[in-house]
C-alpha cells in the first residue's frame, strides 16, 4: 500500500519533465547574467560525467551561481518549469552522480568559492560550496589545522558532504557525517535552511531532528549544499608513515583486523593486494617495494606514542606473517607513498588504456574483513575480469577495480554482474554495497536489498516532501 502510493506519483513526475527551451536558457541569462550560464558544447561535455566510466547525455546549459540567491533563483525557475537541476561539484564522484539522464540544468558550483568564517578557537570553519579539500588544508596550515576527510581527489568540500565521502584519514578522523557541523542549503522550491540554524556551529545539538546528516549522503537529490561548517584538527606534533609487506592476503587483512581490535589509534592503514602493488609501482616508482600484497601505513602523535604504536603495530605484522617493517620521518619517502595510494586509480586505468573502470566500494565490520576479501577474490578469479583490490581496510572497506571493454555490450554487462555480486557478498557480511562513494546510478538496484523496501520507501517519502515535482539530480540514488 506504502510502496504503491509512493511509487505512482514518482513515476508520473518522471512524465511531466520539461526540456530546457530557448525561453528558458534566456530567463536563466536575464537572472544571473551572460557570464554565469554556458551553452558550449565542450563545457556540457565536462559537465556531464564524472571519473566514473558512466556516461548517458550532457546537460543543455551549464550555470555558474555566484551567491546563494542565484542558487535559490535558478531553482524557483526550473521548479516553476519542472526541469531537472543536477548540482556540480569538481566531477571527482564515481558512482555517476552528475551524469544526466535527460534534458536539465547543470549547476556548477566553482565559482562559490570562498571561506567564509574561521574560528581558529573553537575548531571550526565555514566554507562556500567551490571551496576544495586541497584550497581549506592550503589556507589553515597556517593556523596549525587541518581538515582531515580525504578522498585523494582535490574534491569540493560541499561535494563531499553531498556524497558522504571519506578515504584514508577516516579510520582515525571518521567520515564527512561525522565532520560537518551545520550546512546551508536550497530546497527544490527554492527556500533556503540551516540544517542546525543560522550560525549554529556547537560540537553537540539535541535541538529536533538531525538535519545535517539527512543531507549528508543525498547526492544532489534533496537540495544544493551552498555551505558547509566543518569541524577541524590540530596539524599533528609528528607523522610516521611505514610500509609492511606479506606473502599472503591473508596475513596483511588479519593484521589490520588485530591492529584495529588493540585499539591503536592508526592514522591511516591502507592494504594493496599483488596486483595492486605491480600497478602503483610501474606508475609511481616504488621501486624498494615488492609485488605482494602490502599495508600503507600512518601513525600520528607525540614521538613517544608513535614509537609505542610501532612497535605494537611491527609485532602485530610479524606474528602474521609480514616482513620487514620499514617506517620513514622523511617527508619526501612519504609523500612519495601516499602520492602513489592516491593514483592508485589512475595507475589500474593507466596499466589497459583501451579498457573502462567500475569501481566497488563494499564495507563490511572488520571481523569480516578477510573472508569478504577472499571471497571477493575467488568471484573476480572465477569471472576472468581483471580486478585489483585495494581500500581503507582499518574501516572495513575496500575496492575492486574492474577493467572492461565498453565495446563489448555482453562484457559490461557480466561486469556490472560481477560488481553486483561483490555488493550482494558484502551484504551477507552485514555491511554495505558503498562504503563512501554513493549509490548514484551503479547501485540504485542494491540499495533496497541494503536497507530494505521500507526504508526506501521512507526515502521515497522524504524526497516526495522535499522535491514534489523530482527536479533534483532525478534518477539517482533512488529506482
Ligand atoms: C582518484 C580518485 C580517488 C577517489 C575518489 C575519486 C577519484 C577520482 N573518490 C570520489 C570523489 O572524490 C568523491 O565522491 C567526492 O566526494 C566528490 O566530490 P565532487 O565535488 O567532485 O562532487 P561531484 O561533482 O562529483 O558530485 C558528486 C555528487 O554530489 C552532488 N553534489 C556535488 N556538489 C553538491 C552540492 N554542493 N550540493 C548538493 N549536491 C552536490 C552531485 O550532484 C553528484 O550527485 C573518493 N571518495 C571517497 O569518499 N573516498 C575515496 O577514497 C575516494 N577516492
Ligand atoms: C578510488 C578510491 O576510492 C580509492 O582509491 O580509495
Ligand atoms: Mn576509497
Amino acid at each position: 500500500m506504502f510502496t504503491k502510493q509512493l511509487s505512482t506519483p514518482l513515476k508520473l513526475i518522471k512524465r511531466c519533465y520539461n526540456r530546457v527551451t530557448p525561453e528558458i536558457i534566456s530567463s536563466l541569462k536575464h537572472q544571473l547574467g551572460e557570464g554565469q550560464i554556458s551553452t558550449s558544447q565542450s563545457v556540457r561535455e565536462h559537465h556531464g560525467k564524472d571519473e566514473s566510466s558512466i556516461r548517458i547525455t550532457i546537460p543543455d546549459v551549464v550555470v555558474f551561481p555566484q551567491t546563494t540567491k542565484d542558487v535559490s533563483m535558478v531553482l524557483k525557475l526550473c521548479n516553476h518549469n519542472e526541469i531537472p537541476v543536477i548540482p556540480f561539484g569538481t566531477g571527482t564522484g564515481l558512482a555517476g552522480g552528475v551524469s544526466p539522464l535527460m534534458s536539465c540544468v547543470s549547476m556548477d558550483l566553482t565559482k562559490m568559492d570562498q571561506i567564509v568564517d574561521l574560528h581558529v578557537e573553537d575548531f571550526d570553519v565555514t566554507v562556500q560550496p567551490g571551496v576544495t579539500r586541497k584550497q581549506i588544508n592550503n589556507y589553515l596550515k597556517d593556523y596549525g589545522l587541518m581538515f582531515p576527510v580525504d578522498p585523494g581527489a582535490d574534491a569540493s568540500l560541499c561535494g563531499m558532504a553531498a556524497t558522504s565521502a571519506s578515504g584514508t584519514n577516516a579510520v582515525k578522523y571518521g567520515t564527512m557525517k561525522s565532520n560537518v557541523l551545520n550546512m546551508e542549503v536550497v530546497l527544490a522550491d527554492g527556500t533556503v535552511i540551516h540544517t542546525a540554524g543560522k550560525g549554529r556551529r556547537s560540537r553537540k545539538s539535541a535541538a529536533g531532528y538531525n538535519l545535517t546528516n539527512l543531507f549528508i549522503g543525498t547526492e544532489g537529490t534533496l537540495g544544493v549544499i551552498t555551505s558547509a561548517t566543518l569541524k577541524l584538527y590540530g596539524i599533528p606534533e609528528m607523522k610516521t608513515s611505514a610500509v609492511c609487506q606479506f606473502k599472503t592476503v591473508g596475513g596483511a587483512i588479519r593484521s589490520t583486523i588485530e591492529v584495529i581490535q588493540n585499539g591503536i589509534d592508526i592514522a591511516r592503514i591502507e592494504f594493496l593486494d599483488e596486483m595492486s602493488m605491480r600497478l602503483c609501482k610501474r606508475y609511481s616508482k616504488l621501486d624498494y617495494m615488492s609485488e605482494e600484497p602490502t599495508l600503507f601505513l600512518e601513525f600520528q602523535g607525540s614521538q613517544k606514542t608513535i614509537e609505542d604504536y610501532i612497535e605494537l603495530t611491527s609485532q602485530i605484522t610479524k606474528s602474521n606473517g609480514g616482513g620487514e617493517f620499514m617506517y620513514t620521518l622523511k617527508q619526501e619517502d612519504t609523500n612519495q607513498l601516499w602520492a602513489a595510494r592516491h593514483n592508485y586509480f589512475y595507475a589500474v586505468l593507466a596499466s589497459s588504456p583501451n579498457k573502462k573502470s567500475y569501481t566497488t566500494d563494499v564495507a563490511v565490520p572488520i571481523s569480516r574483513l578477510e573472508q569478504v576479501v577472499e571471497e571477493a577474490r575467488e568471484i573476480i578469479n572465477k569471472s576472468g575480469f581483471l580486478g585489483p583490490i585495494a581500500g581503507h581496510v582499518g574501516d572495513g572497506n575496500f575496492h575492486a577495480i574492474l577493467l572492461f571493454n565498453p565495446a563489448d555490450a555482453e562484457e559490461v554487462q557480466r561486469c556490472n554482474h560481477v560488481a553486483h555480486e561483490i555488493s550482494k557478498l558484502a551484504l551477507r557480511h552485514d555491511g554495505t554495497c558503498t562504503g563512501e562513494h554513493g549509490i548514484g546510478l551503479e547501485k540504485k538496484l542494491i540499495l533496497p536489498e541494503e536497507v530494505g523496501m521500507e526504508s526506501v520507501d521512507v526515502m521515497k517519502k522524504l524526497k516526495m516532501a522535499l522535491d514534489p515535482k523530482g527536479i533534483l539530480n532525478p534518477g539517482k540514488l533512488l529506482a
